[in-house]
């Protein structure tokens, strides 16, 4: 079965050797098999696929010679299973060719079958792999079309969430969001681990592309136990690499670095270059970059990554390996190597229009500028550092037209950021140009018109900074429908409210409050009225608290309240207050005649709780006892 969503694929050695043990084991081919013990064999090779993609394509080719005097519907199953155990060894451009061969003796069966769905999606993800987003788009698309119209579930949730992936890589972030919670949807209803692992990555792939980091390592750490429970051992060491790179991401070099030591040492004879590449390059960047640089053993990684990137096919693996390189030759003070690096990344750049090779362009741009001004070439650098402003700005309209408001935002305070970058950077650029203008006095007066324009430009960007970064924070805080703190200020605040009560041995109180039978609501009066309630409930929930608590929405028809400095008994008298309150509130949406509330109530008292998330947990499951007991109840912990 082809684990199409899977960015970081295993268990492949070098085609050479692969190639070699194909030919040994030619001799060996049995020459007929009857119908029966073909499907058997076919049988054995998918089942070996899971857990050794390179023995499955060993055992598949000692039986080629049979497949001619095959039935079509086991030729056609037998590049299916050939092309996924390619794609699974990394080796896309033969992966693409075997499905290709698959999809052409397909169209001569009688019959539709659901092996073509499983060939266009492993054909669509090889191309996706070597850079051919649209075609991989089309093929999944008819994958999809296929596993529907067959009404094959597994399949169809298999198709979503190909289609999500591209979609993320197109940056259509919102309509993947969609698309990967319909896979969900069917995925949860089929409670298919091997499923679920998938989606959970791409769902880690997604947010980390929208900045939200933490939230990706959540998904990343629950398709690791998902791959885990469905026994796919080199899938799970997959989503560890993943947690692995938003740890660097996120910074938290210490972190990267201990599990990738981990990945490290799983890595064995038959794990794929690509993956282990990853491994070295991710190893090398955070060793780069962590507080203390050990600029030594980057170094030493990444000429190790080199090695496997060699074998890779991808080109956007390559072409980020001669990025990094760069930036670690940079920081060796090795210029001029530097940017023979950025020469040979930018032969591969050149061509590519996709959005994916973006941020390389960008990070190619900056470096080079900074190369060419330490190796004291003025003027190539500030051309180059000007192109790089041009760019950053196209990168920033692209990605706003594209994108939800939330999102936007997100952008917004990473282009502010890298403006900030920017500004700086001309600006020592400008003090260069001040020190050759003054040389040449002629120019004077042309370098005093430019200094203006620089002084005007760097105003605006500092204005728009400031600008961006203060909506960007209210924006990350409110839950847009409502108005009230949204989840992640909750859980912000919530953590910083529990240690200041355990570091001044105080009570502190939680509430985790649902509204009952909300899905009647939207059920009889539509969502727009749902949407009317939960602001309504929002607006008392905020006013009949108590001054120094803090009221917000955690998500759906959920929400929380802290109260910092309270005691159990404290708090259940609230809690009643505001659950008879609500009980008793004459609302403005008229449709509403009657609202209550459920309420869970923990309290963190004498070290009870050792954390905020369990203080948490607990609460949701107190919440869960009020609702057991009847609704409109409030339940707190012993
Ligand atoms: N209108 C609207 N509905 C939402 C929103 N978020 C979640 N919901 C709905 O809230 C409902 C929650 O339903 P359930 O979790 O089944 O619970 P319930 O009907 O409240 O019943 P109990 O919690 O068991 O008392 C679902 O119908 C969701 O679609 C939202 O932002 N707006």
């Amino acid at each position: 079965m082809l684990k199409s969503v899977v960015k970081l694929i295993f268990q492949n050695s070098a085609p050479i050797l692969f190639i070699l043990l194909l030919i040994s084991c030619k001799s060996n081919a049995l020459q007929s098999l009857t119908d029966n013990d073909f499907n058997t064999f076919l049988l054995r090779a998918e089942q070996l696929n899971n857990s050794d993609p390179k023995a499955a394509l060993i055992l598949l080719n000692k039986h080629k010679e049979a497949l001619n005097t095959q039935p079509i519907t086991n030729q056609v199953n037998y590049y299916r299973i050939q092309s996924a155990a390619y794609a699974d060894q990394a080796l896309y451009s033969l992966s693409e060719a075997s499905s290709e061969l698959g999809l052409q003796l397909a169209k001569k069966m009688n019959n539709p079958s659901i092996f073509i769905a499983d060939l266009a999606y492993t054909k669509g993800f090889s191309m996706e792999n070597l850079g051919d987003f649209d075609g991989a788009f089309q093929l999944y698309q008819n994958g999809l079309d296929v596993a529907r119209s067959m009404n094959d579930q597994e399949l169809t949730a298999r198709g979503l969430i190909n289609i999500g992936a591209i979609l993320y890589l197109k940056k259509d972030y919102k309509q993947s969001l969609i698309v990967l919670n319909q896979a969900l949807q069917i995925a949860d209803e089929l409670s298919d681990d091997a499923l679920l692992g998938d989606i959970n990555s791409e769902l880690g792939i997604l947010y980390s592309y929208i900045g939200e980091q933490s939230q990706a390592n959540t998904y990343f750490e629950q398709a690791y136990q998902y791959f885990k429970k469905a026994g796919k051992h080199n899938y799970a060491l997959n989503s560890l690499n993943n947690v692995a790179i938003n740890h660097t991401n996120q910074k938290l070099y210490e972190q990267a670095i201990k599990v990738n030591r981990i990945l490290e040492s799983e890595i064995q004879p038959n794990t794929s270059n690509q993956f282990i590449a990853s491994i070295y390059r991710n190893l090398s960047r955070a060793l780069l970059k962590k507080a203390e640089p050990d600029i030594e053993n980057a170094y030493r990684y990444i000429i190790l990554a080199g090695e496997y990137v060699k074998e890779v096919e991808q080109h956007f693996v390559k072409l980020q390996y001669l990025i990094e390189k760069a930036f670690i030759l940079e920081k060796m003070e090795n210029y001029q190597e530097a940017l023979l690096n950025l020469e040979q990344a930018q032969v591969l750049l050149e061509g590519k229009s996709s959005d994916v090779y973006d941020t390389s362009a960008l990070n190619l741009l900056d470096l080079s500028a900074r190369l060419h001004y330490a190796l004291g070439h003025y003027n190539q650098a500030y051309k180059i550092q000007s192109q790089y402003f041009i760019q950053s700005i196209a990168y920033k309209k692209v990605r706003e037209t594209t994108e939800i408001d939330e999102l936007r935002l997100q952008y917004e305070s990473e282009t502010a950021q890298r403006h900030r970058i920017i500004l700086e950077k001309k600006q020592r650029l400008q003090n260069l140009q001040l020190q050759q203008m003054t040389l040449a006095a002629k120019n004077r007066q042309a370098l005093v018109a430019v200094l203006a324009v620089f002084t005007l430009v760097l105003a605006w960007c500092l204005f728009r900074i400031v600008k961006g970064q203060r909506r960007l924070i209210r924006a990350t805080r409110t839950d847009i429908l409502t108005g009230v703190a949204n989840r992640r200020r909750l859980l912000e605040l919530g953590e910083t409210y529990f240690s200041t009560a355990k570091s001044k041995n105080q009570a502190f109180s939680i509430y985790m409050i649902d509204i009952d039978f909300f899905k009647h609501i939207n059920d009889q009066f539509g969502h727009s009225i749902g949407d009317k309630a939960l602001q309504e409930v929002a607006l008392q929930g905020q006013r009949l608290m108590r001054e120094n608590d803090f009221f917000g929405r955690y998500g759906g028809e959920e929400f929380i309240a802290l109260l910092p400095n309270t005691t159990k008994s404290e708090a259940i008298e609230v809690a009643q207050n505001l659950r008879k309150n609500i009980e008793s509130a004459k609302w403005k949406t008229q449709q509403i005649k009657k609202l209550t509330i459920s309420i869970g109530v923990t309290t963190f008292e004498q070290d009870n709780y050792a954390n905020f998330s369990t203080l948490l947990k607990a609460a949701h499951e107190q919440l869960s006892k009020a609702k057991q007991s009847g609704r409109n109840k409030v339940s707190c912990d012993e």
